[in-house]
């Protein structure tokens, strides 16, 4: 079976307020596995436990992701549904990472990814420490992949994921105005160059003067837009077929005509 249903979680985070943001999210997992059909898997948006108060992070960060494990661990083996819990401040040891986690049907731990590329324009090296693995994974036996936000401004990442067999790679964001266009457009680029479905989750929502768009999007392997939000906290779902991505790698195939003893 290579189709799977999807739910993005596309919703409003208050900076520093994790109780109200654990609170959220837990309506909106119970919402997204009530619709018919269910999901396979649901994706949440980066940093949705503390949103980016980064002078307080330190004190605010999930101690070793600790209680964001046991809740969607708990939640996916209750309902047999995978989660790419988007990603959360976790502080391990003292060191802050942007950390992603996925969890299987069976609620155990598939993959950890932490934030590769940091955000200068806000700072985010300052107060956080970067990752140093990309990160592949499986969902339901499909290979797939995870970015963060900024790091889709990074192809070559993108292209790894690829390159390591990932068909449909996942992008937990927020992205906010007035960068619309670069959102959009980067988001379809990475589809189209490596032939894959690009699955995102952006907040919406406002963080002082930073006003967030939203915009979630599924983007398959031609570079079209399966389904896409707007500015409201909302589920968005869509279908996708991993046998797509075979078919637009044999009509081009990219992959087979790369030369990188070039570049
Ligand atoms: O690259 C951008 O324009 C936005 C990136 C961002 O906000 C982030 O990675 O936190």
């Amino acid at each position: 079976m290579s189709s799977l249903h999807i739910a993005l979680l596309q919703m409003d985070v208050k900076a520093g307020e994790p109780e109200a943001n654990f609170a959220k999210l837990e309506q909106m997992l119970l919402q997204a596995v009530q619709a018919d059909p269910k999901p396979d898997v649901l994706i949440c948006p980066e940093m949705w436990n503390t949103g980016f108060d980064l002078e307080e992070i330190q004190q605010q960060a999930d101690p070793e992701g600790k209680r964001t494990r046991e809740l969607i661990s708990g939640f996916c083996a209750e309902h047999s549904v995978n989660v790419v819990a988007g990603s959360i401040a976790n502080n391990v040891n003292g060191e802050v990472r942007n950390t992603l986690y996925v969890f299987d049907r069976n609620g155990k731990l598939a993959a950890e990814y932490d934030k590769i590329h940091l955000f200068r324009l806000m700072d985010e090296e300052k107060y956080l420490t970067g990752g140093e693995k990309i990160g592949r994974f499986e969902i339901d036996g499909l290979p797939a992949g995870a970015v963060i936000c900024y790091d889709i401004r990074f192809p070559e990442l993108s292209r790894r994921l690829a390159l390591d067999g990932a068909k449909m790679m996942f992008v937990p964001a927020q992205w906010p105005h007035p960068r619309l266009n670069h959102w959009r457009t980067l988001l379809t680029a990475r589809a189209i160059e490596n032939q894959m479905v690009v699955i995102s989750c952006n907040r919406v929502g406002q963080s002082g003067d930073t006003s967030f768009f939203g915009h979630s999007m599924v983007i398959d392997p031609w570079g079209e837009i399966i389904v896409e939000g707007g500015e409201e906290e909302t589920i968005l779902t869509a279908q996708i077929d991993l046998g797509e991505v075979d078919r637009v790698r044999s009509k081009i195939p990219v992959f087979q005509d790369r030369r990188p003893h070039l570049y």
